[in-house]
C-alpha cells in the first residue's frame, strides 16, 4: 500500500471500443471479476458515450464497485453545439469523472490547452472530477524536454482553476510514445515527470491540496508492470487503455494496486 494518504485509483479508458451490448457485458464481467470489494482501491471505467447509461445500470443494479467516467465533455451548458455533450448530460447518466486533454483528442481533434482549461473549469463547477491528461511526444522526450513540456501543459490547463480539495481533480501523465505501443516508460521515467507534476501542483494549488491530488501513469500499463509504477512516490494509480478491455486483466491491475 502507498506510504501517503492518497487512495489509489485505477481508471479504464475504453476509448472507441465496445458497442452498447458489448459495453454492458464488459461492465458485468468486470463486476464479477472484482466482487464487491476493491480493498481500498478506487476504480473508474470510462466507456464510450453510447455505453454510459448501460454501464450506469450495471453499477446501480449489480452493485458494481466502480465509478463511471466519460471520455469527453463540452464546456457550454446547452445550445447549438451539434455532437457535443454537456456536464449536466454526463451527470444525468451517473458520471462522476470525465477524461479531458487526452493526447488522442489533442492530436486528432485539435484540442488546445485553452479548450482543456475550459473543460476542467466546467467539470469542477458541475461537481465532476476531471481526469486531466498530459504527456510528451517522442521528439520532446528524445530532446530531454519532457519535464518542462509537461509542466507547461499543467500550468496552461489549470490556469485560473480553483480547488477546495485535492480529491476534485486527477492528473494522468501519459507519455504519447508509450500509448498503445507496448513501449512503457520505466517507473523511474514516470516518477521523474509525476514528481515534477506534483511540484507544479504545489505551486498552483498550494501544498495541502496538491498532496491530495492523485497523479496517474498511463501508457501500455498492464497487470505485469503496474506494481512497478505504483511503487513510486508520486504515482497514485493508472489510466489504462488496452488492458481495461479485458475484465480479468483490469481486475488483476486493481488487485496489484491493493497489495
Ligand atoms: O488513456 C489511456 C492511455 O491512452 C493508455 O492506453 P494504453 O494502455 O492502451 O497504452
Amino acid at each position: 500500500m502507498p506510504n501517503n494518504t492518497r487512495t489509489r485509483l485505477i481508471a479504464g479508458n475504453w476509448k472507441m471500443n465496445k458497442n452498447y451490448t458489448e459495453g454492458v457485458q464488459l461492465a458485468q464481467d468486470l463486476a464479477n471479476e472484482l466482487g464487491h470489494d476493491t480493498h481500498g482501491v478506487e476504480v473508474v471505467v470510462c466507456p464510450p458515450a453510447t455505453d454510459l447509461k448501460g454501464v450506469s445500470g450495471v453499477i446501480e443494479f449489480d452493485r458494481a464497485p466502480f465509478g463511471l467516467g466519460a471520455q469527453n465533455v463540452y464546456w457550454e451548458a446547452s445550445g447549438a453545439f451539434t455532437g457535443e455533450l454537456s456536464c449536466d448530460m454526463l451527470k444525468s447518466v451517473g458520471c462522476t469523472h470525465c477524461i479531458v486533454g487526452h493526447s488522442e483528442r489533442r492530436d486528432y481533434f485539435g484540442e488546445t490547452d485553452g479548450d482543456i482549461n475550459l473543460k476542467v473549469k466546467a467539470l469542477l463547477a458541475a461537481g465532476i472530477v476531471p481526469i486531466s491528461c498530459c504527456g510528451e511526444s517522442l521528439e520532446v522526450r528524445e530532446a530531454g524536454n519532457q519535464v518542462d513540456f509537461v509542466v507547461g501543459q499543467i500550468r496552461a490547463d489549470f490556469d485560473g482553476v480553483e480547488l477546495e480539495s485535492g480529491d476534485q481533480l486527477v492528473v494522468a501523465y501519459e507519455p504519447i510514445w508509450a500509448i498503445g505501443t507496448g513501449k512503457t516508460a520505466t517507473p523511474e521515467d514516470a516518477q521523474e515527470v509525476c514528481g515534477a507534476i506534483r511540484a507544479a501542483l504545489v505551486d498552483i494549488f498550494g501544498a495541502d491540496i496538491a498532496s491530495q491530488i492523485r497523479v496517474l501513469y498511463g501508457g501500455s500499463a498492464k497487470p505485469g508492470n503496474v506494481a512497478g509504477f505504483l511503487a513510486e512516490e508520486d504515482v497514485d494509480g493508472a489510466l489504462v487503455g488496452g488492458a481495461s478491455l479485458v475484465a480479468a486483466d483490469f481486475a488483476a491491475m486493481v488487485e496489484r494496486a491493493a497489495e
